[in-house]
């Protein structure tokens, strides 16, 4: 599909009406990775999984985004540069992907686009940047990829994703609600996203879920309040009876076929699997656990994702941005049609 800006695509869009171009043709002969084999991986410029840059092709189907913003951080900051480190560290991603049995990048044009203006001294604008930038590139209807950033961008996010698909299903990844009203009075923070979501109805709460809460709380109330917005909580604790196929069969019943945003803060790891983030929580998720929840969701109509709260300079030998970055490709491999023929 054309990145070019469509003017009819615009008309009459209300924010009830999903207007995602289901009759959208996928780009005929898709631009993959930079080879292997012709350039070692090592190499080279930096894209998110060695794609071209979305520049250097005529249009997109899928899009990754960079959203190198941090100023709603309640504690260690450092996010603005997750982008970069995920960028570094996704450059042993490989064509095959085998667990979903597609090739993400042979068969939909997959673009890095480079990164979203934000502001880094005031959020409001930030959120309004991310926003337009982010609606430009789905306005055709192509899912979209974000790498935070700190939590507060999947407002923004959600606002760009409801102008286009009306009312999404919310899978929201953390060891937080991130539902609180505000934070030190502050209505946009990386604390308060999904409240602010809630309150504009971006999202379809009995289709949403939380999934990996744990950690203290300030107030026993911060429950209750979000018990209100509608959400169900896949607790990590739960994880102790539940198996990874027992979350999927839970989170896909409440989904249904509701266009699908998943929001991964990656504190939602244990912070042995994602030491590098601002909030850490003992007790997480494995990331064999998280990627086999996230590859379960094949088949549903996945028109956004995040994957936020990544802040290198606490990381040891990459290990969250590895895992950043395979979380990452597994969301573009949701994006991807079923193999059609043998590569
Ligand atoms: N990591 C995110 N998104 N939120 C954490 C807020 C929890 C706190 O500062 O107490
Ligand atoms: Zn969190
Ligand atoms: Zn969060």
């Amino acid at each position: 599909m054309p990145h070019a800006h469509n003017p009819q695509a615009d008309s009459g869009r209300t924010a009830a009406q999903p207007t995602a171009h289901p009759t959208a043709q996928p780009t005929a002969h898709p631009v993959g990775q930079a080879g292997g084999h012709s350039s070692p991986r090592y190499s080279g410029l930096t894209t998110f999984a060695r794609l071209p840059r979305i520049e250097d092709v005529p249009g997109h189907d899928v899009a990754v985004v960079g959203a190198p913003f941090d100023a709603g951080v309640t504690y260690r900051p450092g996010a603005r540069f997750g982008p970069a480190a995920i960028r570094e560290a996704s450059r042993l991603l490989r064509p095959y992907n085998p667990r979903l049995d597609v090739l993400p990048f042979r068969d939909r044009q997959v673009v890095d686009a480079g990164d979203l203006p934000c502001n880094p001294f005031d959020i409001a604008t930030a959120c309004k940047e991310i926003e337009e930038g982010a609606y430009e590139l789905i306005r055709d209807g192509a899912p979209l990829v974000t790498l935070g950033g700190d939590h507060t961008i999947a407002y923004p996010l959600l606002r760009a994703m409801h102008r286009v698909h009306g009312p999404v299903a919310l899978v929201h990844f953390d060891a937080h609600l991130d539902t609180w009203d505000t934070h030190w009075d502050a209505p946009l923070t990386h604390g308060t996203p999904f409240r602010r979501a809630a309150e504009e109805g971006l999202f379809l709460p009995g289709s949403s879920a939380h999934v990996g809460i744990r950690g203290s709380l300030p107030d026993p109330q911060d429950l209750i309040d979000d018990a209100e917005l509608g959400f169900t909580i896949v607790h990590c604790a739960d994880l102790e009876t539940l198996t990874v196929q027992d979350v999927v069969a839970r989170l896909r019943e409440r989904i249904g076929d509701a266009p699908l945003y998943v929001s991964v803060d990656i504190d939602v790891l244990d912070p042995a699997h994602a030491p590098a983030t601002g909030t850490p929580e003992a007790g997480g998720m494995t990331s064999r656990e998280l990627l086999g929840i996230i590859r379960g969701f094949k088949g549903l109509n996945l028109i956004g994702a995040d994957v936020v709260e990544v802040s290198p300079a606490y990381d040891h030998a990459d290990i969250t941005s590895i895992a950043a970055a395979n979380l990452a490709y597994e969301l573009v491999s949701l994006c991807a049609p079923a193999r059609r023929f043998s590569s």
